[in-house]
């Protein structure tokens, strides 16, 4: 059955005037070539239909309730019901975000309006640098110059959406005779055509340049809608990112802990450091010790910096902080390999403190050697625990654990950053990333998320000489030979394992002297344990790899690095994998050997000149700024937004990130208390006596319903869920009870302190702002709730075309409401 409500808004107006400024948008810059398309049919009642809402949610099945014998007038179908499409949205929204949920409550306002300001000087900051960062490019821009596009390119016009470049041309317009350059942009139903300065100043770049994304479709000319949209959408989706950024850390700073002391041994420890460390390093030190000994709060702080930039001398140090408070340290790597080297590396930096008890736990160590361990682990035998994801299990029981250092989060499970993210508000949390985060994203960050970024090279590092051809056994042959040589190593590495024992055939024929062995993720891990062993060692010369290598590696005598298939890996893997080499003084060489020219793309010939055009130490970081940032920015927000960068293309995303972020202060909404919110709609159904006999305490139940609602949004939904399950779907009138304890509950987290009817008129009186009420109604996917709101300040009203009745209206504010709701992740709140 379909649910029909008699709500008709007045004739749109509002969208009218849009369409006006939309066509003058055309006169004005783009003109239309070809046949003109007939415009959609605009049925003015297009949007006076009735709300028919075919989406079922609740279910029998789905929620397992039992069947509900309620024979009320009015009862609704237990398969259309707007409780359980709202319930299952904030399940949704909600549900990932448990910690902040439980948290949420507690937020002093005092303390948001504090790092709300404190973030915002932060932020000036940052982007104070950034503009003097880009004094010749004039600012941040997000937008393309239309000469460095070419044919075929997908581009994004903020106004009309997404369309493919075809070609930079002269043409005469209209009002002079002057032939003047004009950009060709085809769209799905047209052809376009944009002076160059204007599209200079309106064209963005769909995808990153070595990016080969297709959009889902090209948007129309003639009807914008579909992209307005998608634009909204992504817009909410940005906020959604930076509120939950927000809130992640607003939640964290509750959080409570001693700070550690600072102790003259800290002092020795970072003497016996060999190197003068960088100014980047010096600025992380600062920062990490910081938080270690300033602040009452747990550290969570990202450190990022380029491969072999230095950042394990970072966490050594807070290790040490830590441990000499006596507390435990963890060290979780992605790899057994690793985890392994960070040991050595651990081991030997502290081998001065003895006191200080180091060990290995990861999966396939023996039984009893594995138990000794976590009884160590517990009793607080062992000081620092370096191992694989194998930490995160269960049994492992800490004894005092303080610290956790994660190396390249990223390579983690879901589950496995689900437990590190439920740890961060326990114990500090160090994450290091080799994943650079391009300096603007950085700048425009701080204050968002803590973080330091080491940005320059260790001064005695020679960039790497970075050869790009086709595969030549020849050249393959004098590398390595050139290599051994002067007494170096080697690291060999193909995409598939498959393919190892062929290369270790072919070069143990010409090199029959020399120790070579093969390294891959499917070996026993002892075995590979000894190969790594042996190859840190320098007993093993040439090592046959895939890119198990990958990440964090350190062999200083091994600086040849023969990159076979290299078209097969992503930019960001060969990054990872040439950064391999070069971690000492040493000159250090990168072979990246593609099997045929004919066989790959021009595109793929392209992105893999990149890497050998950015050979220079630092310029790591400016391929980073546009070909990482997407990941450096993941490591920031947690996941990458593949489907929201999607919708609008990633310039266009990036320039609303940035503008939200800047803009953060303006888009928050101040909730009321539920027992301020007033909803004046005269309408108290009776429960039917077959309910009342079929619950066990009416009178309770009811007042448990309106203790939910007064708690939370969540709680009321499980409170709706439970009842649900233990009697069914209930009756309209009990129905009519929950609605209207959703529509407070609703209203005082949208700051709406009262809902009234006035004839036709609905007024909700609140202390919303006017960005706030913009962005919430841009935002509603109902075209007849949208369209009958207006803001007037301190009042919304809704102009409805009939004056309906008390249940009708109720039904009515309870969908409008829902909708607002619908964006209320995308504020910050409090
Ligand atoms: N300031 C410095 N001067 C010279 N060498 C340094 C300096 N800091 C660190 N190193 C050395 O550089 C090498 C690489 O450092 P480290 O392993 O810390 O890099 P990383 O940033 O962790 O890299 P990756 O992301 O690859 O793990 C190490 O051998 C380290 O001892």
């Amino acid at each position: 059955m379909a649910l029909v409500y008699g709500a008709f808004p007045l004739p749109n107006l509002q969208r009218r005037h849009r369409d006006l400024s939309f066509r003058f948008f055309f006169s004005d810059f783009l003109v239309q070539l070809g046949p003109p398309k007939p415009s959609p049919s605009k049925c003015p009642c297009r949007d006076w239909k009735f709300s028919v809402r075919t989406n079922a949610v609740y279910t029998e099945a789905s929620h397992g309730s039992a069947v509900a014998p309620w024979k009320e007038k009015g009862n609704l179908s237990s398969d259309l019901d707007d409780i359980s499409i709202l319930n299952e949205r904030i399940r949704k929204e909600l549900g990932k975000r448990q910690g902040l949920r439980a948290g949420n409550k507690a937020v002093n306002s005092t303390e948001v309006e504090k790092y709300i300001k404190t973030v915002k000087q932060q932020q000036q900051l940052g982007l104070q640098k950034l503009k003097g960062d880009n004094k010749d490019k004039g600012g941040i821009g997000y937008k393309v110059d239309p000469y460095t596009l070419e044919s075929g390119d997908y581009v994004v016009h903020k106004k009309v959406g997404i369309g493919r470049f075809v070609a930079i041309k002269y043409d005469v317009s209209k009002s002079s005779s002057d032939p003047t350059e004009y950009v060709f942009i085809e769209y799905a139903d047209g052809m376009a055509k944009l002076p160059v300065k204007q599209a200079a100043r309106m064209l963005y770049r769909y995808n990153l340049p070595s990016e080969t994304r297709r959009p889902r479709a090209l948007s129309k000319l003639n009807d914008t809608s579909a992209w307005e949209r998608r634009r909204v959408k992504g817009k909410v989706a940005v906020q959604k990112m930076v509120v939950d950024l927000m809130e992640l850390y607003l939640h964290r700073l509750k959080q409570k802990r001693l700070s550690y002391r600072r102790t003259p041994a800290m002092a020795e420890f970072v003497s016996q450091f060999p190197y003068d460390p960088t100014q980047d390093q010096k600025q992380a030190f600062i920062d990490v010790e910081k938080d270690l000994t300033e602040r009452e709060t747990p550290m969570d702080r990202l450190i990022c910096g380029d491969v072999g930039f230095g950042k394990t001398e970072v966490a050594l140090r807070a290790i040490f902080i830590v441990v000499s408070a006596g507390k435990q340290a963890m060290v979780l790597a992605p790899t057994i390999v690793l985890a392994k080297q960070h040991f050595d590396v651990i081991s030997e930096r502290f081998c001065s403190y003895p006191h200080i008890s180091i060990g290995l736990l990861c999966r396939f160590q023996k039984k009893s050697e594995k138990e000794e361990h976590l009884s160590s682990i517990k009793n607080g035998d062992l000081d620092i625990i370096v191992g694989t994801h194998a930490l995160l299990g269960n049994r492992v029981v800490y004894n005092n654990l303080g610290l956790l250092i994660v190396d390249e989060e990223q390579r983690f499970g879901v589950k496995q950053k689900e437990k590190i993210a439920s740890m961060k508000t326990s114990v500090d949390v160090l994450t290091l990333s080799a994943t650079p985060i391009p300096r603007t994203l950085y700048l425009a960050l701080t204050g968002f998320r803590d973080a330091s970024l080491i940005s320059t090279p260790p001064p005695e590092r020679v960039p790497i000489k970075t050869h790009l051809s086709a595969y030549s056994k020849e050249k393959v042959l004098s590398a390595i030979k050139f290599e051994l040589d002067r007494g170096g190593q080697v690291f060999y590495v193909l995409p598939r394992i498959k393919d190892l024992e062929e290369v270790m055939e072919f070069l143990e024929q010409s090199f029959s002297h020399v120790t070579i062995a093969i390294a891959h993720g499917k070996q026993y891990s002892k075995q590979l344990e000894e190969t790594m062993k042996m190859f840190s060692l320098g007993d093993i010369k040439i090592l046959i790899c895939t890119n198990i290598v990958e990440n964090g590696l350190n062999i200083q005598n091994a600086n040849t690095i023969i990159i076979q298939e290299v078209q097969q890996f992503g930019l960001a893997q060969l990054y990872q994998l040439r950064g391999r080499v070069g971690r000492a003084d040493k000159e250090a060489y990168a072979y990246l050997f593609y099997p045929d020219k004919s066989l790959l793309s021009e595109q793929a010939l392209e992105r893999l000149a990149a890497i050998e055009e950015y050979r220079d130490l630092g310029q790591g970081f400016q391929l980073a700024e546009r070909d990482m940032g997407i990941r450096g920015f993941g490591s920031i927000f947690g996941e990458q937004q593949s489907g929201d960068i999607g919708n609008v293309g990633v310039d266009l995303f990036f320039e609303m990130l940035f503008e939200s972020l800047s803009k953060v202060d303006e888009h928050r909404v101040i909730s009321v208390s539920y027992k301020d919110a007033q909803f004046d709609v005269n309408i108290t159904p009776r429960l039917s006596s077959e309910y009342i006999s079929n619950i066990n305490n009416p009178v309770e139940l009811i007042n448990e319903a309106e203790r939910a609602a007064e708690s939370d949004i969540w709680s009321l939904m499980q409170f709706t869920e439970q009842l649900r399950r233990q009697y069914g779907k209930e009756p309209h009138s009990m129905e009519i009870i929950l609605k209207k304890l959703y529509v407070r509950r609703m209203a005082a987290d949208l700051g709406i302190r009262r809902i009234y009817a006035s004839g036709k008129k609905v007024i909700m009186t609140t202390n919303m702002s006017k960005k706030v009420f913009k962005l919430m109604t841009e935002a509603m996917t109902s075209d007849i709730h949208r369209n009958s709101l207006t803001y007037t300040g301190a009042e919304i009203k809704a102009e409805l075309l009939l004056e309906l009745t008390d249940e009708q209206l109720l039904n009515w504010i309870f969908q409008c409401l829902a909708e607002l709701y619908a964006s209320l992740p995308a504020l910050v709140k409090y």
